[in-house]
Parts: structure tokens; C-alpha cells; sequence
């Protein structure tokens, strides 16, 4: 075991310092809420706080502590930051989980804690049609199912009726049969009564949340159980959470000994010190009386950058609070660019000589280049895709938006490394992840030194296998089963609690099978062929692109966002919407933005008219438009090279 460290002897790991109001919220002994702008180091405020905690013993075992974050990405990020940390020991104390993992971990658990007229089987299904997008369809099955027609609920608002009766404004009443007598009540509880009585029955997450916390209000043992486990909470990029996930922390944590900290960018983005605190940190704040510490650091981009930033936020909102270099470097190599095409053909063939100059002559790794596009990535991406073919050697660009998802499962992470290893690449940090996770799934009795011998047995079977396995899922599948058959498919299971219930684990396996047999390429010897197509699904050559949403949480040396203009801006009724997806694009960026507007797309001309105000915003930062076409394009992008 482990000696702790006194507070006093603590000091931030990995960075040689924090700003003064981070380094109080890290070592805050009561429920606090951080508010700060991209960059600041929120997650990083985290990883030191949970640091912190379990070097010092207060967080002291078998106590816990809890981190939940919106994305998987950032769940993992966070994860990976006090896993790289902390010996192994105390790092097992810290579980980062996303809101749905929680949930869904909850209700799996403790199904039975649930009245009956709420209990869903235990084989429920997760239903991705039942969402808002569906609430006339779901509404008019409600009609008919109580023998009403189309005319008795045409006066009912769909989306709406949806989120504010069926699912939103209300925690569930202990019995179903007591909801009012209204029309709008009467149609969502015979929805929720169909869903439930289904076999097997059929939920969304939304519905997930709302029975788990009324499992947790009608339930003290199971929710004193939560409190007893977590010491404390950490709830990361908060303003992003909804009403149901709110009331469940609330129903979870309020009034007992965990202490919670709350960390968020302000939902705007610009944050001033009168409206930090805005939305649901301010009702957190008030409910759980906690602290309010305001950041207003940034450690991510180039000073030049920053000044954009501050710039920007002063344009949209004079009192923003203007952020400042982590370091107080006040001059770097930042850059901000826009450039005007003539169409997407120009574009995309100047993009391509952006790429291949950013990664072969400035040394950038792939990974560390994003591209960006406000809207759906294939509207963007293929004439893009036809100019990079001709030039990339060495690295491609991928569109994240499918793989993000299914890369983040704790079971991908196990098969790439098993595959990792067996076709001999890189094997060292796959090879030890395979060790550890050996170690905690091993039965109790059982040697080490057998299981580590049957996990080589594995990986030799997987080799051998490989070899001869034709790129067809069901036979690569089998494959697969064998080698996870060393852990124990259940053992993983119980592990990974996720994967316990109804036929999630399954369909995972099949997805990463589907996805890497149609990578598969004939390769000198079947082994090359599999360990491309792993390459490219993990995506250790590709640049990725995404959506702007996607991105947030991570942050790259290049940004490159794609078509600053109206097609993609539709929505600038809402400048603040808006004016937050440009400010999380901009500021993913550490050291190179560009801007890029073709006046031809999608076969027709482009206009700036609606995102007009957003040239304005750039222009009084000082970056103007520059026609591409005119320009000696990469002369006119000086090199950043990477260190
Ligand atoms: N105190 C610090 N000293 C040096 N670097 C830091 C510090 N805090 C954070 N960083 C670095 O700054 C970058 C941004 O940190 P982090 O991702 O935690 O910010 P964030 O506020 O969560 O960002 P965002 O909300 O914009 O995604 C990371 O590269 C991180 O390693």
C-alpha cells in the first residue's frame, strides 16, 4: 500500500502550476462549482482534484470518487489522466463514467428497487426511436391505443408534449395511476405503460433517468449506498446537463456528506462575472450552496489565439471576462486564417496542400490535425477525400462521426490490443493493458502465472488464426470469441458492468467485426492485412473530421474548419447557438486556425449573408477574408513546425 501525502505535501502533478482559484477548488473540502472558458484546464482541474483527494487519504479507501462527464471521450480522457497519475491502487478508487453509463448502470442494478408498475424486464431494450424527433408518431400510437383520434390530440403541441410532459418537467410520481386526468397526461402514461409492459420492454435513456431517480427517492438503502461509496462527485462540463440528470444528482447526493464539484464553461461561452454563473450552475449553486470559482486562464492556444478569443467574446458581450495565457506568454506562433475559394474543388485541392505540407514538412502528426465542418461531415468530405487520395502517402483523413462511439467501448480497447499484439505491432502498451486487465479478472485461487500463460496461449491462437481467417465478420468473429474466452466473457461482464444486460455486448462485437473485415485488405500476408485494417479503424494515421459538436472537450494543434458560410449557418436567428459552435471550433485550436468559404458548393453559389456577423466578429479581431485564388496559398501560411 501506498503512503499518503499530507495536504501540505502536495503540489499539481504534471503541470508546474495552477492558477490560484483552481488550486482552491482542488483543495475545497465543500461543494464547489468552476466556471471557466475553453482551455482553462477544467478536465485538468479534475484529474489534479481527484490527484489530490486520493494522495492525501481524504478521498480514503474503500470511499471512491465518482466523475461524471456528458461524452466517452471525455469520461476516457479524464480516466486516462489520473490513471497515467496515481499508482494503480488509488487510481482503481476513481470511476469516470458518463451520465448514461451511470444511469443505465443504476437501473440495471437496482431494477427491483422500482414500484412493479415502473419496472421495465430485465432483458429491456434500448430504444433509439422513442426521441423527440418521433413525438408525433409516438403521440398519434398513444391516440390510438386509447381510442381517440387524430382530431382529439391535433391541438397538442408535439415536441413539446414531449419533453415537458412525457419526459422533462416532472420527476415520476411513485404510481403510474395517479397521474392527473388531464389528455396530455393520460397519453404519456399509457406511453410509458406500453413501453414497460412490452416484452421485452423498450426505454431511451431519457426514460432511463427518470426511473433511476425515482429508484433512488423511493429507495434510502440504495441511495445511502451511493453516498457511502462516492466521498465525492465530480460532474464535468455541467452546463450541458439536462433537467432529469440534475434531478437525479439532486435526489442522489442533496443534503448528504459527499461533496460534489460542478465544472463548466458558462452555456454561452462568454463568460463575465456577473453572468458566470447562468442556467443550471446557478440552480446547483444555490441547492448545494457551493462555491463559485471562476478561471480565467487559458492553457491550450497561442497567445495570438487567445487575443482572437477575447476579442470575439468582447464583440458578443462587452463585460466578457477577457482570458489570459496560462503562462502569461503574451506573443507565440499563433494563427488565424480565412480564405475565399472559388468553389469546393479549389477548396478541397487547397486543403490537400495544407495537409500534406502540415504533416510532411512540419512534422505534425495526423491525429493532430482536425478538420471541422458545422454540419453533417459527408457533405463536406468528398471532394475532399478525392484530392487527399491523390496526394497523402503515409496517412489518410476519416470521418470520426461513426467509429467515435464504438472506439470509446471498453471492448474494442481489449479485442485492437489482443489484435495489436498477436499481428506484433506496438506492442508493448496493448500487451501490458492485456496484463492488467488479466490481473483483475483472473479468479481468485487461480496463479498468475497460469493466466498470464493462457493469455500467451490466446494470442498465439489469435496469430495463428488471423493467418488463416478469410475478412468475413461471423468467421472473424469466432476468432475473437476464442481469445476473449482467456478473460472469461462473463468475468468481463461483471467487469464492465455495461455489458451485463440484454444483448449490448453482442452487438458491439459484431459492429468492430463488421467494420474491420470491410477494412481488410490483401496485404502481403493476411497478418498485414488485419493490422492495417486495425490501423485505420483505430485511425493512428488519419486525420480525423467531425462535426463541431463532436469536438467538443479535445483540442488539436490545426484546426481547419470548413465553410464559414450560410449553408452551414442556418440557425443565426440564434446568434448565441451559433456564436458558441464557432467559439468551441475556434478554440480547439493550440496554435493554427483557418477558415475556409467557397462560393461554390453543393452545386450551387454560397452566400455570407447570415453568417455575416461572424466576419464582423473576425474582422474587428483583426482577421480578414483573403482570396485563395490569388494567393500563393501555402507561401502565404507560415510554417509552425511541431516540437
Ligand atoms: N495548470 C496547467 N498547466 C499547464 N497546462 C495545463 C494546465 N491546465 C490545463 N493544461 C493543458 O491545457 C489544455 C486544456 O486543458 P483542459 O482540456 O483540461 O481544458 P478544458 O477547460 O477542459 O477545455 P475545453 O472545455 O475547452 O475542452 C490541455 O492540453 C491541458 O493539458
Amino acid at each position: 500500500m501506498k503512503r499518503t501525502i499530507t495536504p501540505e505535501e502536495w503540489s499539481p502533478v504534471g503541470v508546474s502550476s495552477l492558477e490560484q482559484a483552481a488550486e482552491f477548488a482542488v483543495r475545497s473540502e465543500t461543494n464547489g462549482v468552476v466556471v471557466a472558458g475553453p482551455g482553462a484546464g477544467k478536465t485538468e482541474l479534475l484529474a489534479q482534484r481527484a490527484d489530490y483527494l486520493l494522495r492525501t487519504g481524504i478521498c480514503a479507501p474503500p470511499r471512491r470518487i465518482l466523475a461524471i462527464s456528458f461524452k466517452r471521450d471525455a469520461a476516457r480522457n479524464l480516466e486516462e489522466r489520473v490513471a497515467e497519475r496515481l499508482p494503480k491502487e488509488m487510481a482503481s478508487r476513481f470511476d469516470s463514467w458518463t451520465f448514461d453509463k451511470f444511469s443505465k448502470q443504476m437501473l440495471d442494478r437496482f431494477r427491483k428497487g422500482l414500484p412493479t408498475c415502473w419496472r421495465p424486464v430485465d432483458n429491456y431494450e434500448l430504444s433509439f426511436w422513442i426521441k423527440e424527433q418521433n413525438a408525433g408518431r409516438i403521440l398519434e400510437n398513444c391516440a390510438s391505443a386509447l381510442g381517440l383520434g387524430l382530431g382529439d390530440i391535433a391541438h397538442i403541441p408535439r415536441r413539446e408534449w414531449y419533453n415537458d410532459v412525457f419526459i422533462g418537467a416532472f420527476p415520476l410520481l411513485e404510481d403510474i395511476a395517479e397521474y392527473s386526468d388531464d389528455l396530455e397526461y393520460r397519453l404519456a402514461t399509457a406511453f410509458w405503460k406500453g413501453c414497460l409492459v412490452r416484452q421485452p420492454s423498450i426505454i431511451n435513456f431519457q426514460m432511463i433517468s427518470r426511473l433511476v431517480e425515482l429508484q433512488l427517492r423511493m429507495n434510502p438503502a440504495i441511495r445511502n449506498g451511493l453516498r457511502a461509496t462516492y466521498a465525492f462527485v465530480f460532474l464535468d462540463e455541467f452546463q450541458d446537463t439536462t433537467n432529469l440528470q440534475y434531478d437525479i444528482v439532486k435526489t442522489a447526493f442533496h443534503d448528504s456528506s459527499t461533496i460534489l464539484t460542478a465544472v463548466g464553461d458558462p452555456k454561452q461561452c462568454i463568460m463575465t462575472w456577473a453572468g458566470a454563473l447562468d442556467g443550471v450552475m446557478k440552480t446547483f449553486a444555490n441547492d448545494f450552496s457551493a462555491k463559485p470559482y471562476i478561471l480565467r486562464r487559458n492553457y491550450r492556444s497561442e497567445p495570438e489565439l487567445i487575443t482572437i478569443l477575447g476579442s470575439l467574446a468582447k464583440q458578443i458581450e462587452p463585460d466578457a471576462i477577457e482570458p489570459a495565457h496560462g503562462t502569461g506568454k503574451t506573443s507565440g506562433e499563433g494563427q488565424c486564417r480565412v480564405f475565399e475559394f472559388a468553389d469546393d474543388r479549389a477548396e478541397a485541392h487547397a486543403i490537400s496542400q495544407l495537409l500534406d505540407y502540415s504533416v510532411k514538412q512540419e512534422n505534425i502528426p495526423p491525429r493532430e490535425i482536425c478538420i471541422l465542418c458545422r454540419k453533417l461531415v459527408v457533405n463536406y468530405s468528398q471532394e475532399l477525400f478525392r484530392s487527399v487520395e491523390h496526394r497523402a502517402e503515409g496517412y489518410g483523413i476519416r470521418d470520426e462521426s461513426s467509429l467515435q462511439d464504438l472506439l470509446a467501448e471498453p471492448i474494442t480497447i481489449i479485442l485492437s490490443d489482443a489484435i495489436t499484439v498477436a499481428t506484433g505491432t506496438s506492442e508493448s502498451e496493448s500487451w501490458s493493458r492485456l496484463q492488467e486487465l488479466l490481473a483483475i479478472t483472473t479468479p481468485k485461487g487461480k496463479g498468475r502465472r497460469t493466466a498470464s500463460r493462457m493469455l500467451s496461449l490466446g494470442i498465439d491462437y489469435l496469430a495463428a488464426s488471423l493467418l488463416v481467417t478469410e475478412p468475413e465478420p461471423d468467421k472473424l468473429l469466432e476468432v475473437l470469441q476464442g481469445v476473449l474466452a482467456v478473460f472469461g466473457v462473463e468475468r468481463l461482464k461483471q467487469q464492465f458492468p455495461q455489458y451485463i444486460q440484454g444483448d449490448y455486448f453482442d452487438k458491439l462485437m459484431t459492429q468492430f467485426c463488421d467494420n474491420l473485415c470491410t477494412r481488410f485488405v490483401s496485404e502481403a500476408s493476411p497478418l498485414d492485412g488485419w493490422r492495417t485494417a486495425l490501423q485505420s479503424i483505430i485511425g493512428m494515421n488519419s486525420i480525423p473530421m467531425m462535426t463541431v459538436h463532436k469536438s467538443k472537450g479535445l483540442e488539436y494543434h490545426t484546426v481547419i474548419f470548413m465553410g464559414l458560410e450560410d449553408a452551414a449557418f442556418n440557425n443565426l436567428k440564434d446568434p448565441v447557438e451559433e456564436g458558441n459552435n464557432f467559439f468551441v471550433a475556434f478554440s480547439r485550436a493550440k496554435k493554427r486556425v483557418v477558415f475556409t468559404f467557397s462560393r461554390r458548393r453543393f452545386g450551387s453559389q454560397q452566400r455570407q449573408t447570415n453568417v455575416q456577423l461572424l466576419y464582423d466578429w473576425l474582422a474587428a479581431a483583426g482577421v480578414q477574408i483573403e482570396p485563395a485564388d490569388q494567393l500563393d496559398f501555402l507561401n502565404g501560411i507560415p510554417s509552425i513546425q511541431h516540437e
